[in-house]
C-alpha cells in the first residue's frame, strides 16, 4: 500500500509541484492550505508524513508542529523553510520534526527526504512488531508462589553486571530466565547471544566463541569473530556449561576477571564488556568433584544462583500454560480457539512433566493439530499422561472421570457440562438449534451456558 503524505502550504503553485513528484514517486497525496486546516486533515486521514510549510497565515508552522506532536507523537514531519527561516527550522527539529527542506525547494532533496523518512518509519513498524513477537515467544508465564519468587528475583538481578548461573532440568525455561535477565538489564538493546557449548564439537568450541585469526588452522581463510566478538555491550548466554571442556573454562574465567581474550592462533589481546549468564541441568558441585568442572569458575557465575523450579513443583501453574499454549498455537496454525474439559486440565495437572514446560508445549502443539473439534477431552489427551494414575486408582478407567468427584450433584455438572459444549460443538454453536435437540427450552440453555462459564466465541 502506497504511503500517504499531507503538503501543508498556502501557496497553490507549491502545493501542486509537490503534488507531482511525490504522485510520480508511488505515493498519494493530500492537501492543506494552513495549520488548522492540517490539523483537521491528519485527525481523519492519518497520513505517514507531512510537509509543513512554516510560514503561513492563521497558524504557522512551528505553532501547527507542536500541536501535532502533542496530538501524534510518532507523526512523522518534514519542515519547509523559506528565506529568513532556518534557524526556526534548526529549532524545529529539537521540537521532534523529522527534517528541513529549504525554499526554493530542490525537488530531488525533497524526495531524498521523503523516501528517507517513510523508509525509517517503515523500519520502525516492522521492528516493533518484531520485537513484539520475540517478546510474546519469550514470555514467562506462570503465578505460583515458586514463578512469582523467581520473577521478583530477576527484577533484582537484571539491571546489576552479575554473572549468573541458571540450574534446573531439562525444557523448565532456564533459556527463558536467560533471555527476561538480558530484557530487563541495561543492555537490553544491545545482542543476546546463545551458545549451546553441548552441541558443538570440541574442538570448534574455542574458535566458536573467541574466533580466530586467518590462518589459525587448517580452513581459517579468513579472520573470524567468535560469540564474545559479537555480544559486546550485551549478554552472551553459555547453555549446558557442564559440557565444555576445561581448556575452554580457563579460557572464560579469563573474560570474567579481566574481560579479555585471544582469538584463536593470535596474539592480539580483545576487550569486551560482555554479561555472562550460563545455565546447566547437571550438579556442577558433582562435577568439581569428579574433576570436571573449575571450582573457581563456578563460584565467579555462581554469584547470583538461579533455581528453575520444574513443572512437578508448581503444578497450579498448568492450567495457565496451558491456555497460553492453546492461544499461541491455535493463533498461529489459523484454528478456531480450543479448549480444554476440566477433567483434561486434571489429568495434565497430575502427570509428573519429565520434560517440564517443553514437553507440555509440544503436547498442545500436536492436540491443536490433531484434534478435529473445539474441544479437549481426556480421550483425546495421550495415554501414557494419565496410565500411571489409571492402573494406580481407577481400575483402569481413565482419571479425571466423572466417577473421580466426591458428591453426585458435582459428578451431574460436570458431565451436564461437556453434553452441552459437545452438543454445542454438533450444531456449529448454534444456541437455538442445539436446544431443540436437547429438548431444552433456549432461555434455559442460555442460563446453564452462562453458569458453566462455556466460552461462546468461536
Ligand atoms: N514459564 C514458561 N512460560 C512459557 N513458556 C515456557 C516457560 N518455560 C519454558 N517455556 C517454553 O518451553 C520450552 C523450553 O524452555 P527452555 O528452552 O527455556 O528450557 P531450558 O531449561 O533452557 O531447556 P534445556 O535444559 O533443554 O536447554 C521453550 O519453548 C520455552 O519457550
Amino acid at each position: 500500500m502506497s504511503a500517504t503524505i499531507l503538503v501543508v502550504d498556502d501557496e497553490e503553485s507549491i502545493r501542486t509541484s509537490l503534488a507531482g513528484i511525490l504522485e510520480d514517486e508511488g505515493y498519494r497525496t493530500l492537501f492543506a492550505v494552513d495549520g488548522v486546516e492540517a490539523l483537521s486533515v491528519v485527525q481523519q486521514e492519518m497520513p505517514a508524513l507531512v510537509l509543513l510549510d512554516i510560514w503561513m497565515p492563521r497558524m504557522d508552522g512551528m505553532e501547527t508542529l507542536q500541536k501535532l506532536k502533542e496530538l501524534y507523537p510518532v507523526l512523522t514531519v518534514i519542515m519547509m523553510s523559506g528565506h529568513g527561516t532556518i534557524e526556526t527550522a534548526v529549532k524545529s527539529t529539537k521540537m521532534g520534526a523529522y527534517d528541513f527542506v529549504e525554499k526554493p525547494l530542490s525537488l530531488e532533496k525533497v524526495l531524498l527526504s521523503v523516501n528517507n523518512a517513510i523508509g525509517m518509519s517503515r523500519l520502525k513498524e516492522e521492528n516493533d512488531s518484531l520485537r513484539s513477537i520475540v517478546l510474546r515467544d519469550h514470555e514467562m508465564i506462570g503465578a505460583s508462589p515458586l514463578m512469582k519468587q523467581l520473577a521478583e528475583h530477576i527484577k533484582l538481578v537484571a539491571p546489576t553486571n552479575a554473572s549468573v548461573l541458571i540450574t534446573g532440568e531439562n525444557g523448565t525455561g532456564k533459556e527463558l530466565v536467560a533471555r527476561s535477565i538480558h530484557y530487563d538489564s541495561q543492555r537490553r538493546d544491545k545482542p543476546f547471544i546463545e551458545i549451546n557449548c553441548a552441541a558443538i564439537p570440541e574442538e570448534l568450541i574455542e574458535s566458536e566463541l573467541f574466533g580466530h585469526e586467518r590462518g589459525a588452522f587448517t580452513g581459517a581463510v579468513a579472520q573470524k569473530k567468535g560469540k564474545f566478538d559479537l555480544a559486546d555491550g550485551g549478554t552472551i548466554f553459555l547453555d549446558e556449561i557442564g559440557d565444555m571442556s576445561l581448556k575452554t573454562q580457563a579460557k572464560v574465567l579469563r573474560i570474567l576477571q579481566e574481560r579479555k581474550f585471544e582469538r584463536v592462533g593470535g596474539t592480539k589481546t580483545v576487550e569486551v564488556d560482555v554479561r555472562v549468564v550460563a545455565a546447566t541441568n547437571k550438579v556442577l558441585e558433582d562435577e568439581i568433584k569428579a574433576g570436571n568442572f573449575r571450582e573457581d569458575l563456578f563460584y565467579r557465575l555462581n554469584v547470583v544462583p538461579f533455581k528453575v523450579p520444574s513443572l512437578r513443583e508448581r503444578s497450579d501453574d498448568i492450567p495457565l500454560l496451558i491456555e497460553h499454549f492453546l492461544d499461541t498455537f491455535c493463533q498461529r496454525e489459523g484454528r478456531e480457539r480450543k479448549m480444554f474439559m476440566p477433567e483434561a486440565v486434571e489429568l495434565m495437572k497430575r502427570y509428573d512433566w519429565p520434560g517440564n514446560v517443553r514437553e507440555l508445549k509440544n503436547i498442545i502443539e500436536r492436540l491443536v493439530i490433531m484434534t478435529p473439534g473445539r474441544t479437549i477431552t481426556v480421550n483425546q489427551i495421550p495415554d501414557y499422561i494419565g496410565a500411571g494414575e489409571a492402573t494406580r486408582e481407577m481400575g483402569g478407567s481413565k482419571p479425571g472421570s466423572a466417577l473421580e468427584l466426591s458428591s453426585l450433584r458435582e459428578a451431574r455438572e460436570e458431565f451436564e457440562k461437556e453434553f452441552i459444549i459437545q452438543k454445542l460443538e454438533e450444531h456449529d454453536w448454534n444456541i437455538s438449534k442445539t436446544a431443540e435437540s436437547i429438548e431444552l427450552e433456549r432461555s434455559n440453555l442460555h442460563r446453564k451456558i452462562k453458569s458453566y462459564g462455556i466460552d461462546l466465541k468461536k
